[in-house]
C-alpha cells in the first residue's frame, strides 16, 4: 500500500498548529507570483483562508478513504467553476502550496515528504479538473437570475423570487450560492424555499444579519429587475421518495425555507403521508410567511401548520422554544421522518428534545454542521 497518506498526514500535523501563518503565507506567495489570480478571490480574504484550510484538512484526513475523497474532490472541482478557476490555475496553487509546506514544515520537511505531497496534490487536482470538465458539458458555471419578486414582510427580512436565465435543476430542500453586484466574488448560501416550479422560478428567504454583506444587499438594496448570480444547487436535506412515514418539519426563523420546499414537494407528490410543519420564530412578526403557509394548508388537508413564537407574550396558541412545543403538539413522534432547519442552537435543542421523546436519531435530518459554518461567519 502506498505510504503517501501516512507521510502527508504526519507532515500535516506539523502545519496545523501554525495554520494561520501558513495560509497567510500561501496566499501572499500565490498572489505575488500570479497577480492575475487575485481577481478570482473576494476583496476580504478572512472566510476564504478558513475555507481553504478546512478543505485541505478534509482532503488530508480522507486520504485513506479513496471513494469518499473522490466524491469530495469532484464536488469541489465542480463548485470551483463558478469562481472562474481554470485547469492552468491548479499548477500555480500547487507550487504555492508546496512552497508553504517547505517553509512551515520545519525539520520534518524531507524530500520524501515533498514527493508525497506533490504526488497527492497532482492526483487531487486531476480529479477536480476532470470533474469540472465533465460538469461543463451539461451545466453553466453560474446562472444569471433576474429578480422578479421582492417582498419585505419585516424590516430585516425579504422573500426574493428569481428567474434564472436558463433552467436551474434542483431537488426540494437544496440551496444555491448567491452573488450580488454590490459584493463581487462574495458568495453566500441560501436555501431554495420552494419545490421545483413549472416556470423555473425560485424563492429565497433572507434575513439581513448585522454586518451581513450579501444578506444586507439582498434585503435592502435589491429591487425587481436587478440581476444576481447563482451557483448550482447543492445539499442533501432532501426527501427520500421511498419513505412513507408521516413527516415532521421543524423550522426556526428563515430555516423555514428548505422545509417549506419539502412540504410543497411532498404535497405535490400527492401521497397519503401527513405533514406537520412547526414554524418557530422569535416574535409573531417573524412568522413572515404565515399567510402563504395558511393558503397552502387550506388546499391540503394532509398539511398542518403550527406557528410557535418563542418570545411572544401569552396568547391562545403555542409559544416558547420550538423544541419544547413538540411534546405538546403530539405525544409521540417516533413514527415520523423528521427534518429540522434553523439556527444551530435551535437545531441542537430540537434534536435533543426529539431524542428525549424516544425518536431514533437516524430519523432526524438536519444540516447542523453547515448551519454552524454559516453562523460562524461574521458577514453573510
Ligand atoms: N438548512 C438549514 O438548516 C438552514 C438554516 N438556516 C439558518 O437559520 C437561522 C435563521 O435565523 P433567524 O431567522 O435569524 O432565526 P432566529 O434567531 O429569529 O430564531 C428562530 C427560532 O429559533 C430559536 N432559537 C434561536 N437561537 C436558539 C438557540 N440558541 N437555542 C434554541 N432555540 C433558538 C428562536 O427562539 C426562534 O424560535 C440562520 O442561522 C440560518 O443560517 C437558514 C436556512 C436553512
Amino acid at each position: 500500500m502506498s505510504s503517501i497518506p501516512r507521510i502527508v498526514k504526519e507532515s500535516f500535523t506539523r502545519i496545523e498548529p501554525v495554520a494561520d501563518g501558513a495560509i497567510a503565507y500561501f496566499y501572499g506567495r500565490l498572489f505575488a507570483e500570479n497577480p492575475r489570480l487575485r481577481a478570482l478571490f473576494p476583496p476580504a480574504m478572512d472566510g476564504q483562508r478558513e475555507r481553504l484550510f478546512q478543505a485541505l484538512a478534509r482532503v488530508v484526513w480522507s486520504l485513506d478513504a479513496p471513494d469518499e475523497l473522490t466524491d469530495y474532490l469532484e464536488r469541489l472541482g465542480r463548485d470551483h467553476r463558478k469562481y472562474g478557476v481554470l485547469p492552468e490555475h491548479y499548477a500555480a496553487m500547487g507550487a504555492a502550496l508546496i512552497a508553504t509546506l517547505r517553509r512551515f514544515g520545519g525539520a520534518d520537511w524531507t524530500p520524501e515528504a515533498e514527493a508525497a505531497w506533490t504526488a497527492a496534490y497532482r492526483t487531487a487536482a486531476d480529479i477536480m479538473i476532470a470533474a469540472a470538465e465533465r460538469d461543463a458539458a451539461t451545466a453553466p458555471p453560474w446562472w444569471v437570475a433576474e429578480v422578479v419578486g421582492h417582498r419585505r414582510p419585516a424590516p430585516d427580512l425579504a422573500v426574493v423570487t428569481l428567474r434564472p436565465d436558463r433552467r436551474l435543476e434542483f431537488t426540494a430542500g437544496q440551496y444555491v450560492q448567491v452573488q450580488t453586484a454590490r459584493w463581487p466574488r462574495v458568495w453566500r448560501r441560501y436555501s431554495i424555499a420552494n419545490a421545483p416550479r413549472p416556470d423555473g422560478t425560485l424563492s429565497l428567504h433572507v434575513r439581513a444579519v448585522p454586518g451581513g454583506w450579501v444578506s444586507g444587499a439582498l434585503v435592502r438594496h435589491t429591487r425587481v429587475g436587478d440581476t444576481l448570480l447563482l451557483g448550482p444547487a447543492r445539499g442533501t436535506l432532501t426527501l427520500d421518495p421511498g419513505c412513507d412515514r408521516d413527516l415532521l418539519l421543524v423550522a426556526g426563523g428563515t430555516g423555514l425555507a428548505p422545509l417549506k420546499a419539502l412540504a410543497e414537494q411532498e404535497l405535490a407528490w400527492g401521497r397519503e403521508r401527513r405533514v406537520h410543519l412547526v414554524v418557530g420564530a422569535r416574535a409573531p412578526l417573524d412568522l413572515y410567511d404565515l399567510p402563504d403557509l395558511r393558503l397552502l394548508e387550506s388546499g391540503h388537508p394532509r398539511l398542518r401548520v403550527v406557528p410557535v413564537p418563542s418570545d411572544a407574550p401569552p396568547h391562545d396558541g403555542l409559544r416558547g422554544p420550538v423544541a419544547d412545543a413538540l411534546g405538546r403538539i403530539r405525544e409521540r413522534w417516533d413514527d415520523h421522518e423528521i427534518y429540522v432547519a434553523g439556527p444551530p442552537g435551535m437545531i441542537r435543542a430540537t434534536v435533543d428534545a426529539l431524542q428525549n421523546l424516544g425518536v431514533p436519531l437516524d430519523r432526524v435530518h438536519h444540516d447542523l454542521l453547515e448551519a454552524e459554518r454559516d453562523d460562524a461567519r461574521t458577514s453573510s
